[in-house]
């Protein structure tokens, strides 16, 4: 049983401090992942235009394409996605032409329907050389730097480096595989009799994504210590989450497995209400996050030691940070040794407690916006956020 007593628990925000500090000692291999896998990953290297925007001369208007002076013998009509060699204007001819359609050969340039006068096989207006044509590469030349290592890959990011002609994009993304233990916790149906649905399992992956990693794999296993050995020796990634097994009961064999695979321990427990029972340690391969069975504890375990982690192991900010304080409504008051994470909604410079915020709940959080952080000596009035991921 305890060997520690709550004295060794680490204050909260040290044990972030302490997260942060081995991610930053920790950077993933690089990896190619597919676009549609790719959204907030940081990237790898930078990325060059496979091809050139445009990657033809476009029209940009809808109208005649012109050669020569006008006014232009009308010879044809090219819509976007037409076949590519379908019309060579010769001086005096013109093409009705479709925004983004690729323009005849030798087309000069492009002269919008309002400016022009059609009738009778012809056409004539105010042409000017050289306008309302997107020229192929004016835009990004083939091989241009489009975006550099270290930024953060953004919707409009993937939509830019796909018109570029890439498949993937190599990032920096931590693998993160999710072990879920319990004898009683079950994965469909209705929760009763003794058997709990497993509500971490579902919940770890949109964490892991907004911090910048990938959940690969989310394995459940029973409270039997021989096989939770060998999942966590053999669990690939970068970073192995543990949930459940976390405190100090007969079940409990997180800490005697990591001693048997020779793991450093670098936090064990947080002094926070509620998610005291957490683990951070590592190998020279892997880190080990230990999370409380409680979902609500579990959660913010996963704020307080996985998110920092793994932003820090890509150099990219933590996102749970960066609120501004917010005066705390309601009557919370502060624990005398531990920090309390109060699920808020936030409405301009105000918080308000939601409730529901037992150890064992979602409820709360799954409406909040943020946590308020209530440290120990916390004076009331205005508290810190942490944003809920
Ligand atoms: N003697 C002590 N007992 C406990 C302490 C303590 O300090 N001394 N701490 C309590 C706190 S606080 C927590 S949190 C839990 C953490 O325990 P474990 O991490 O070992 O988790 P379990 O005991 O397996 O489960 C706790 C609770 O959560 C339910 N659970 C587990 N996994 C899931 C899941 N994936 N989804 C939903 N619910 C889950 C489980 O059925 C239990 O009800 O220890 C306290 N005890
Ligand atoms: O601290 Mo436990 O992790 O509250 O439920």
């Amino acid at each position: 049983m305890s060997g520690r007593g709550h004295g060794d628990h680490r204050p909260w925000s040290q044990a972030r401090e302490a997260a942060g500090l081995l991610g930053g000692r920790r950077s993933p291999a690089p990896r190619d992942l597919p676009l549609t896998e790719a959204l907030g990953a940081v990237l790898a290297a930078d990325v060059r235009a496979l091809a050139g925007l445009p990657a033809f001369d476009a029209s940009a208007m809808d109208g005649f394409a012109v050669a020569g002076r006008g006014p232009w013998r009308l010879v044809g009509r090219q819509l976007a996605g037409a076949s590519p060699e379908s019309v060579v204007l010769r001086p005096g001819e013109a093409v009705e032409i479709a925004t983004g359609a690729r323009v005849p050969k030798d087309t000069d340039s492009v002269l919008p329907y309002e400016l022009a006068v059609a009738g009778g096989g012809t056409v004539d207006g105010p042409a000017e050389a050289g306008r309302h044509v997107r020229w192929a590469g004016e835009e990004t030349a083939p091989g241009e730097t489009v975006l550099t290592r270290g930024t953060v890959v953004g919707p409009a990011a993937l939509g830019l480096v796909a018109s570029l002609g890439h498949e993937t994009l190599p990032v920096l993304s931590p693998r993160v595989s999710v072990l879920v233990t319990g004898d009683e916790v079950t994965t469909s149906g209705l929760p009763g009799d003794g058997s709990v649905r497993d509500a971490i399992g579902p919940m770890l992956p949109g964490i892991v994504d907004r911090a910048g990693g990938r959940v690969g794999e989310v394995r459940h296993l029973g409270d039997d210590r021989r096989p939770m050995l060998g999942a966590v020796a053999d669990a690939g990634g970068d970073v192995v989450v543990v949930c459940g097994s976390s405190s100090r009961g007969p079940a409990d064999h997180l800490r005697s497995v990591l001693a048997e695979l020779d793991a450093h321990v670098v936090v064990d427990g947080v002094a926070c209400r509620p998610g005291h029972p957490q683990l951070l340690a590592h190998t020279d391969r892997t880190v080990f996050v230990g999370l409380p069975g409680n979902p609500g504890a579990a959660l913010v375990a996963a704020v307080t030691l996985l998110v920092p982690l793994l932003a820090a192991m890509t150099g990219r900010a933590d996102p749970c940070e960066g609120l501004s304080p917010a005066v705390l409504e309601g009557r919370v008051s502060a624990h005398p040794r531990d920090t309390r994470l109060v699920p808020v909604r936030l409405d301009g410079d105000r918080a308000r407690p939601v409730g529901h915020d037992r150890p064992g709940s979602l409820r709360g959080a799954a409406q909040a916006d943020a946590y308020a952080v209530v440290p120990p000596d916390w004076g009331g009035a205005e508290a810190d956020l942490l944003r809920l991921p």
